[in-house]
């Protein structure tokens, strides 16, 4: 993979203030890691144009960008659907990066078989990444050899972390103080959360709102049309069923990156 991306120092600065503290001392006095919610949508919220389809959407600009978040979080989270979808490759590429971050594959019911020609892989035997660490709700008698040792080989394994079984769908089901424990005892002190669409929507749930630190948003100048994969969140209604919004974001800014816009805010007063 030789595709190399740049990053203003300008740019840099103008997010430093949504970014995790980058003392170390400051770093220790956190209980659990910090966490940025960051993904790219289309004017339609759409992360992609369907389930299980790999969509451009940011620009060379805001991609840089999205890279810098990377080299500027100890790990990046994503779902088991967007890693059978995109075969990612979760590193940063800006030139010169001195640390990656840490995969964080979240396959409660190990859907995913990692392959050794998967680009995650790839890129951490070419080291400009690292190998990721899957967090399954599966027991360890039943997690296959293979994929145990290629993991191992590479740096990566499975952590098993508690989860229930959803009413609804009888599926593993995990809960992100639970997530966010796991990353804190990896030494992991910072996460962003990149999607897709089940896991953004999951941890956008006001049970969870508390737990993101910082929202930073590509939004591309494109509809993706109906059938994508969307952020929207579930439905949140007062005691007598009237509809509420879910979440609304404070301490605003937007900041544009040639065609794409990004914004930035919190989920806090
Ligand atoms: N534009 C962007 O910035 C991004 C776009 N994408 C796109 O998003 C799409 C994938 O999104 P989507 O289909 O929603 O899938 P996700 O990547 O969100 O993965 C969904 C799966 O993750 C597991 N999961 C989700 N929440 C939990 C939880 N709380 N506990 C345990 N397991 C959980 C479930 O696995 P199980 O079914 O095993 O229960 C679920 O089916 C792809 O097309 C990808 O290209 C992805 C990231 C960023
Ligand atoms: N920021 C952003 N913009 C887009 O247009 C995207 N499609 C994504 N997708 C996310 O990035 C992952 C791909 O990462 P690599 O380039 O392979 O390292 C993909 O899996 C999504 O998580 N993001």
């Amino acid at each position: 993979m030789s595709e190399e991306l740049t990053f203003p120092a300008e740019s840099a600065a103008l997010l430093e203030p949504r970014l995790p503290p980058k003392s170390d001392a400051e770093e220790a006095l956190r209980s659990r890691p910090f966490v940025t919610l960051t993904f790219a949508t289309s004017l339609d919220s759409s992360l992609s144009l369907s389930p299980g389809v790999r969509t451009r959407l940011s620009g060379p600009g805001s991609k840089a960008m999205t890279h810098y978040l990377r080299t500027r979080h100890s790990a990046i989270l994503v779902g088991v659907s967007t890693v059978l979808a995109d075969d990612p490759a979760l590193n940063c590429r800006i030139a010169g990066t001195a640390s990656q971050p840490r995969p964080i594959v979240i396959d409660a019911n190990l859907r995913w078989t990692p392959r050794r020609s998967d680009k995650v892989f790839e890129v951490c035997r070419n080291s400009v990444g690292l190998a990721p660490f899957i967090l399954t709700g599966v027991d360890e008698s039943s997690l296959p050899r293979e994929s145990i040792e290629l993991l191992h080989e590479h740096g990566g394994k499975y952590i098993r972390i508690p989860a229930t079984r959803s009413e609804s769908t009888s599926r593993l089901r995990f809960d992100w103080n639970d997530i966010l424990a796991a990353l804190q005892a990896e030494g992991l002190s910072s996460v962003m959360v990149e999607g897709g669409g089940q896991i953004i929507n999951s941890l956008l749930d006001p049970a969870y709102q508390d737990l993101i630190d910082s929202v930073i948003v590509t939004i591309a100048p494109t509809w993706l049309g109906q059938g994508g994969v969307v952020v929207s969140p579930d439905r949140v209604t007062d005691t007598t069923g009237v509809p509420l919004p879910v979440a609304r974001l404070s301490h605003v800014s937007w900041h544009p990156f040639g065609e794409d816009v990004v914004l930035c805010g919190t989920l806090r007063e």
